[in-house]
């Protein structure tokens, strides 16, 4: 089996996800800032944990080209995508250490711990599969908007974010990442137990993240600024 296969396998949740009304509102700049705001702390908080999980993977490798392959998104976690996130909310007058004081919404706990206990209780395919729905899925969402007439750069305030994910530095790295979980996924057979085992983990991951754009949208009426 390989990634497409894993995507093949949870369709409606895959394009629920991908086509979020949260992703389709962020193309045409109409978001609400409360919305984006909120999204992007809570994604702060997200990516802290996410790259509690990318270290996790260099634990459960077996082989040093293996450990050597999660170093760099340990690496582009912490410095590249949370210093857009910090700048981006300094915009608001917070600082790094105000985001790490705020508190971890249901969505982010759920989402990140599910991946850490994954992985923990798993071995590193399991913690790939769980791991793989946020790079491949927002490489998508980046190549779509970039490719889609519809999507406003000009003047749009999150063109920040737009261009991040459809920028070539992060769709090469993400190719790379999904080359990677191909090779590890190549010995399973997708209608094995084990195939059927990290489809659950892929489509719960996948329906994480759908609720994940929710918990920003949602928060239109909590009036965060
Ligand atoms: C909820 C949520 N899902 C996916 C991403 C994107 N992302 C987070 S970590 C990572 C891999 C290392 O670069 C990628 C692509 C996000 N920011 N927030």
């Amino acid at each position: 089996m390989n990634h497409q296969d894993l995507i093949n396998a949870c369709r409606q949740d895959w394009d629920a996800y991908t086509q979020h009304a949260f992703v389709q509102q962020l193309a045409k700049g109409t978001l609400a800032q409360p919305c984006y705001l909120h999204y992007l702390k809570q994604d702060f908080l997200f990516l802290k944990q996410y790259a509690r999980a990318y270290a996790l993977a260099i634990y459960k490798a077996h082989t040093l080209a293996d450990m050597r392959k999660a170093l760099p998104s340990v690496n582009a976690l912490l410095d590249s995508e949370i210093s857009h996130h910090v700048s981006y909310c300094a915009n608001w007058g917070l600082t790094e250490s105000d985001l790490e004081a705020e508190d971890e919404d249901f969505g982010t706990v759920a989402y990140t711990r599910y991946v850490l206990d994954a992985g923990m209780k798993g071995d590193i395919v399991d913690l790939y599969a769980a791991l793989a729905p946020c790079s491949i899925g927002y490489a998508e969402i980046g190549r779509n908007l970039s490719a889609d007439e519809n999507t406003q750069l000009q003047g749009n305030p999150f063109v920040d974010w737009i261009t991040l994910y459809a920028g070539d530095e992060f769709q090469q790295s993400v190719a790379q990442g999904t080359a990677h979980i191909d090779t590890l996924l190549a010995e399973i057979d997708l209608d094995s137990q084990r195939g059927r085992n990290l489809i659950t983990v892929f489509r719960t991951a996948t329906r994480m993240e759908i609720a994940f754009w929710q918990q920003g949208l949602d928060a239109f009426s909590k009036d965060e600024i």
